[in-house]
């Protein structure tokens, strides 16, 4: 009865549909580049940041993996975005976060030409999505990649009930938009909420995004509600979990995300796709 979300093979298919297009702008004359820095020695982030390279390397990228220091000053990443704003044969600029304590992560968001934005945490662009916009911008990549797997899945947001819990500017507060964007009502919930569990339970779409283990349990959703599951935490012992208890949720949800192989791939797919298009749009002019 439940439909468990396949992550993986949408990103899959994402993936293929991106290395088709990278095949055709090479004849074109462009390989699309991607530049991810690295400030400090996190191992998560470490692994994250070798999954792109890994990625973007087959699917056909130029890819560029810039390692810092912990004790790189604010000063010298500025300097260094600076360097890839004006490098051609770079398209997307990617600053792993977390950044250490000495970086204002905020204005290094600012420092980034909003058009290599790969991440689509800019303003800039942040603003064009809550005011749609019209024209090409990039969208950050988890939240674009749910639509993506919602779509994939035949789940229509228009006129839906969502309820986004968490409102990151990475995850909850894009989210909302796209879902807004698509006709969903938008309820954005977080750890100030009352009766979060309650409100969790009148949605029809229920995006969970909080870094909660197993937060979300079955008796928190309505029966046959699509549930998305942005979690990628530790449980007692060690294991991957998601913020959604997944054992109780999938015997009431009507489709449901799993983790690992959930949003995830999707994530990293998503961020190739993105990667290519601000190529095609700075290169070619689409
Ligand atoms: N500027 C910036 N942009 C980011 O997009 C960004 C970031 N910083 N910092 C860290 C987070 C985390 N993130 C993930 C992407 C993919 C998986 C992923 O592929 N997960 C797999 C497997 C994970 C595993 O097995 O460990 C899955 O869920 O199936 C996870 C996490 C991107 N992030």
């Amino acid at each position: 009865m439940t439909t468990i979300i396949d992550g993986k093979a949408v990103a899959k298919k994402v993936n293929e549909a991106t290395a088709t297009v990278v095949a055709e702008l090479k004849q074109q004359g462009v390989q699309p580049g991607i530049a991810v820095i690295i400030v400090g020695e996190d191992p998560a982030s470490q692994i994250y940041v070798r999954n792109k390279n890994r990625k973007a390397t087959k699917l056909g990228l130029h890819s560029v993996v810039r390692q810092l220091p912990a004790t790189t000053t604010q000063a010298e990443l500025l300097s260094i975005i600076d360097d890839y704003n004006s490098d051609d044969s770079i398209h997307g600029i990617l600053v792993q976060s977390p950044l250490p304590k000495q970086i204002n992560e905020p204005l290094i968001t600012l420092a980034i030409d909003p058009k290599k934005d790969v991440d689509g945490f800019h303003p800039t662009n942040v603003g064009k999505l809550l005011t749609n916009f019209p024209g090409k911008y990039p969208v950050a990549n988890t939240p674009r990649g749910i639509m993506t797997l919602l779509a994939e899945y035949g789940v229509d947001p228009a006129g839906k009930q969502a309820v986004v819990i968490g409102r990151s500017t990475i995850v909850g507060k894009p989210m909302a938009a796209l879902l807004t964007n698509a006709n969903a009502t938008v309820t954005i919930a977080h750890s100030r909420t009352q009766d979060l569990k309650a409100l969790a339970r009148t949605a029809d779409i229920l995006v969970v995004a909080t870094g909660i283990a197993h937060l979300i349990t079955g008796a928190d959703i309505k029966p046959g509600a699509t549930v998305i599951d942005v979690g990628m935490d530790r449980d007692e012992n060690g294991k991957l979990v998601g913020d959604v208890d997944f054992d109780s949720a999938q015997d009431v949800a009507g489709l449901i995300t799993p983790v690992p192989g959930g949003v995830g791939p999707m994530t990293i797919a998503t961020l190739m796709q993105t990667t290519v298009e601000l190529a095609k749009w700075s290169d070619l002019g689409e």
